[in-house]
């Protein structure tokens, strides 16, 4: 083959791969292995079989990857463009051709708000991505995540591989997620959940008394205890032992490790084949550590077997229908799962309450009235029946869930999936984001107001209880659901009781929602009060 010849074959090449792309997903390490491998089986034809000089092979095999990979780049931009199968869906150009947008949209923290604006302007779907469609309407819960649904997690949930190796809850899907879900479902049951009730409560009546020791006046972060005490409760409940942040304790860096990693991973999901060249670099330092920190205190609770009752001893038994269950390296990732899952997003919901009820004191006067009229100890079976209580929890919630619009991704079965009269054609990742569907008007009256009486019948219609998506719903939604609530019920009631709290001097509340990023969890919030002990 001489001249011309060369380069139709190369974008013959480029037109295939496009074509085999569209039915399978390479690995990027596959596709730098079969790089080189064609470039060295074209330098060694080329040497040993072509007549030509070998100081024009080197060239002319850069002119082929050139033209192969401008065909690639020109053919996938025109299918995605005008004949992909999404292509009738509105959305921003740069989305509908490469999910870098949303990688650069999640970097800026804004997604959750970019999107919401995105539906004001085209309506309930909107194409996020080249095949990726976000929908902002309650009819699309039930058949994308609810139970039966045909819908499996997308590709998002090969991001947060930790760069390791093996799966944990979060990133399994089908019959593998469900023998680990039974695992996890046992160890967060109403049984479960009373006998973690004391461990909670140590760390609330310890917040209590931290809180207590600070001078009035002086200004605290209330945002960064309420980071310490959820890390501490999950590092008891996790590990068997108290990371001790409330006490100034070693492990404090673990914390922004934890944060650091969750924000890196959050870029790597929205492009997760990333993830897996991750997974076999060097870990960075931080995450190392905190590999082996984890991997120690794995090591040192496990004498304790289940005599401790603890969420690890849950971890540590077997699924009662397969019986299977986890090695050590497994519990060790189970174990920095539930502390990564379980941390920011109930501290930061914690950050939220505080902040709605200082900036509304009519309604922080209301639910100290409730707290106010229980007599004895503040134990979760009575706060569970408070309904003012839940019901500003639940606003919060609405408001600002902490994870607003990542995770939740599916894909649509191979048949495609109807919402409403809207057809979505198979193999295409779907999702709906709490923060858009929850400040629907369609669903929630005055959706952007903290009204917590629209969760007892005394606030403004309409009122849609099934738009609230928080924890999300189905086989794939929060396994600590009742934990939170729990830790969220337990300390707001407890500091309803002691103290009375206002905002910092000087500090300038209306910039509080526009400082929570969406990192598909939200990030840690800055929240400077002043504290007094009530009379
Ligand atoms: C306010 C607090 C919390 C919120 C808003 C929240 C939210 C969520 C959401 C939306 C999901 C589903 C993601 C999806 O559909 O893929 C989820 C899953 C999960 N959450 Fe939570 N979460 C909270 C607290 C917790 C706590 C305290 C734990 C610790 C036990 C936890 C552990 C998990 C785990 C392990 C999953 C994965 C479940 C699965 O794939 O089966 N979360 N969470």
């Amino acid at each position: 083959m001489e001249g011309r010849g060369y380069y139709y074959t190369a974008a013959g090449a480029a037109l295939s791969t496009h074509f085999f792309l569209q039915f399978h997903e390479p690995r990027p390490i596959d596709v730098i292995f079969l790089l080189f491998l064609s470039n060295a089986i074209l330098l060694t034809i080329l040497g040993a079989y072509s007549a030509m000089p070998t100081r024009l092979i080197a060239p002319l095999i850069l002119q082929l990857n050139l033209t192969y990979f401008t065909t690639l780049s020109t053919s996938i931009f025109i299918y995605r463009v005008f004949l992909h199968r999404t292509r009738h869906f509105p959305g921003p150009f740069w989305a509908s051709l490469s999910k870098f947008w949303a990688m650069y949209t999640v970097s800026t923290g804004e997604y959750h708000r970019r999107v919401r604006k995105l539906h004001q302007i085209h309506g309930d779907f909107v194409r996020v991505g080249p095949r990726e469609i976000d929908i902002c309407n309650v009819d699309a819960i039930t058949p994308i995540y609810g139970v039966g649904s045909k819908c499996e997690k997308g590709p998002w949930y090969d991001g947060p591989m930790m760069g390791s190796h093996e799966r944990f809850l979060q990133i399994s899907a089908g019959t593998d997620h469900q023998w680990r879900r039974r695992i996890w479902d046992a160890g967060f049951s109403s049984k479960a959940l009373r006998e973690y009730e004391p461990i909670v409560l140590h760390h609330v009546n310890e917040l209590v008394a931290e809180l207590s020791k600070i001078p009035e006046n002086e200004v605290v972060d209330l945002g960064l205890y309420f980071s310490f005490f959820t890390f501490d409760v999950m590092g008891d409940l996790g590990f068997g032992k108290s990371f001790n942040m409330l006490q100034g304790g070693a492990s404090s860096d673990y914390m922004r490790i934890v944060q650091g990693f969750a924000n890196f991973n959050s870029l790597i999901c929205t492009i997760p084949w990333c993830s897996t060249v991750f997974a076999y670099l060097p870990k960075a330092k931080g995450a190392e550590a905190l590999f082996r920190f984890a991997a120690e205190q794995v090591k040192s609770r496990l004498p304790l077997g289940t005599s401790r009752k603890d969420a690890f001893s849950y971890l540590l038994g077997e699924d009662r229908v397969t019986r299977r269950s986890y090695n050590k390296q497994q519990i060790v990732l189970e174990a920095l799962n539930l502390i990564i899952g379980g941390s920011d997003t109930t501290s930061s919901t914690l950050a939220s309450v505080w902040y709605y009820l200082i900036s509304h004191p009519s309604k922080y006067r209301r639910l100290q009235a409730e707290i106010d009229a229980h007599d004895g100890a503040l134990m979760h079976t009575h706060l569970s029946k408070f309904p003012y209580l839940n019901a500003v929890i639940h606003e919060t919630l609405r408001l600002l869930p902490p994870v607003a619009s990542g995770m939740m991704h599916r894909v649509t079965p191979p048949e495609g999936l109807l919402i409403g009269e809207t057809y979505i054609p198979g193999n295409v990742t779907v999702g709906v984001g709490a923060y858009e569907v929850q400040r629907d008007p369609r669903y929630y009256g005055q959706p952007d107001e903290f009204i917590p009486e629209r969760w007892i019948g005394e606030g403004p219609a309409p009122f849609n209880r099934n738009a609230f998506l928080a924890f999300s719903v189905g086989p794939y939604g929060c396994v600590g659901k009742h934990l939170a609530y729990q830790e969220l019920c337990d300390l707001t009631a407890a500091m309803c009781r002691e103290f009375e709290i206002e905002f910092a001097e000087g500090w300038d509340q209306r910039g509080y929602e526009g400082s929570i990023k969406d990192k598909v969890i939200s990030t840690r919030v800055y929240l400077p009060v002043v504290i007094r002990k009530r009379m």
